[in-house]
């Protein structure tokens, strides 16, 4: 009897996933199939045997889909995704497709309804309100901070000047956190270096928490995820995280009583980031919630992301010297020995072409995941509404077969046109929901540069880096790197 009701149960939810894929894909000609899907099941067993190593399905997605011409489509359950690697083709779905995946939403507990983490419906009013903040004049009105950081980073890793290879990763995190304080908030509270440490603790533990919830489908039930003592766990960190918010605000509110704001930076009206946010809660405007959230989001993304593209970048340079001293000489003839200035940025471009470099060979957030609300007419292909896809900027920004396991690193194709900084190219996303840091981060990471390469010839070995892919790209082994001062 039991086996009839099993059968009949199977039978019943076969019919339903036919029923939803039939629908899903109704007058429209699908795609080529994802290698190595399944029929019915479509990729599921594939993405729940990656729980733990979600690098290698991200890899085989995206080769398997440049393989096939640019897009192809797969199921993971009863969820159709479409999976892009074809340039134009990403730029129409990533404008077309506003509203980020569900999984984004296990975000929420800890980002609220920050910018990243909004629907479509509200994200634009988030984004008119703070791009603003994220502009030329106002990243031009944090060089003195990122010079100075930059500074205190070269004395930080002064003792490891000679010796063995070291972490370098560790203290760019530490200092890209402060300087993100220092500018963002106009705040430094990481005077507190055990607060600090126990934020980066906890940001590194719920990241995974957070990424898993996406294929370990089960602890997407609120009661098993208790019942698991994850939730706890999830609470705990979250308590931690928070913590760092709150205590970014307060200090914020206290430095502004009775002072006056800086208003002015290249003769243009600006407002840093968190002052513009507190003048609209003075005026009634913004809840504090959503100040919180907004804070909340851009700690969360605003430097790892830099301090990890950073790490990747030096080991490219450590195993690349000819790449160094070709940017060592650049620094020279521009700088000489002195601070990174506004009217310098433009001339550093062989740095420029550098940071672009490492981004197509190591980007850091490596894949955009959407949800498909409405029907969206590609080149060859309509994604049906109610389904996901994925653009990954791995094989967008080289329009060849995968490439970031090589160590084929060669900044001189940005400069002869091969490779193109243009709306196509996936570093930062691509079309209107792109990084809104794009800007801050490009600045911050030249004057890091330019400072530590001045500084340091640096050393590393590719052949032994490992990543992993948790919301973010990151090298996690093999990565590290010797410095040598230079005379
Ligand atoms: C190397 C550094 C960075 C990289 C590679 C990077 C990359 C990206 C990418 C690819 C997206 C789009 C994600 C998607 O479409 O799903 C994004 C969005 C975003 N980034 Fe960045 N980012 C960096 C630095 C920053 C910084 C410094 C900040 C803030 C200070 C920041 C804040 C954001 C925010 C708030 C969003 C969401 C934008 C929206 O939904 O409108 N990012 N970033």
């Amino acid at each position: 009897m039991l086996s009839l009701i099993l059968i009949y149960v199977l039978v019943v939810c076969l019919g339903f996933v036919i029923l939803k894929r039939a629908r899903s894909s109704r007058g429209h000609a699908l795609p080529p199939l994802l290698p190595g899907s399944l029929p019915i099941i479509g990729y599921t067993i594939q993405v729940v045997s990656a729980a733990r190593n979600q690098f290698r399905l991200l890899k085989a997605v995206t080769s398997g889909s440049a393989e096939k011409g640019g897009i192809t489509t797969t199921t993971f359950g009863t969820e159709r995704y479409y999976f892009i690697t074809d340039p134009q083709d990403a730029v129409t779905a990533a404008n077309s497709c506003l509203q980020r995946h569900y999984a984004f939403d296990f975000c929420k507990p800890w980002l609220g309804d920050g910018l990243l983490t909004t629907s479509a419906e509200t994200w634009k009013s988030h984004r008119k309100l703070l791009s603003p903040a994220f502009s030329l004049p106002v990243i031009h009105g944090l060089l003195e901070v990122f010079n100075s950081q930059s500074r205190k980073l070269l004395e930080e890793v002064a003792p490891h000047d000679g010796k063995g290879p070291f972490d370098h990763d560790v203290y760019l995190t530490k200092n890209a956190l402060e300087t993100l304080c220092v500018g963002t908030f106009g705040i430094n509270i990481i005077d507190d270096e055990k607060f600090t440490q126990k934020y980066i603790k906890s940001l590194y533990e719920i990241i995974p928490m957070v990424t898993r919830k996406f294929v370990e489908v089960w602890s997407q039930s609120d009661f098993l995820y208790k019942l698991s003592g994850l939730k706890e766990k999830e609470d705990q960190l979250l308590d931690t995280l928070h913590s760092m918010t709150d205590k970014v605000l307060q200090e914020k509110k206290l430095a502004r009583k009775g002072k006056e704001i800086k208003k002015e930076v290249t003769g243009i009206e600006y407002r840093p980031f968190l002052d513009l946010l507190l003048d609209l809660s003075e005026n009634g405007e913004l809840s504090d919630q959503y100040i919180r959230e907004e804070t909340q989001t851009i700690i969360a993304s605003g430097f790892e992301t830099t301090s990890n593209q950073l790490t990747s970048t030096l080991v490219l340079l450590g195993a690349h010297p000819e790449v160094q001293e070709k940017m060592y000489e650049e620094l020279i003839d521009v700088l000489q020995d002195r601070d990174v200035e506004k009217e310098d940025l433009n001339k550093l471009v062989y740095t420029n072409a550098v940071i672009l470099e490492s981004l197509r060979l190591f980007p850091t957030v490596p894949c955009l995941l959407r949800c498909v609300d409405k029907d969206v007419k590609l080149k060859n292909y309509t994604m049906r509404a109610g389904s996901y896809c994925s653009i990954s900027p791995l094989v967008v920004n080289v329009n060849s077969p995968w490439k970031a396991e090589t160590t084929h690193f060669e900044p001189e194709k940005w400069l002869n046109g091969e490779y193109k900084n243009n709306s196509e190219f996936a570093g930062f996303g691509l079309g209107k929901r792109g990084c809104i840091g794009k800007t801050y981060a490009m600045t911050m990471m030249k004057v890091v540069l330019s400072h530590f390469i001045r500084r340091y010839r640096v050393q590393a070995d590719m052949s032994q880096v490992r990543v992993k892919f948790e919301f973010l790209l990151k090298p996690v082994s093999g990565h590290e790197i010797r410095i040598q001062r230079r005379n």
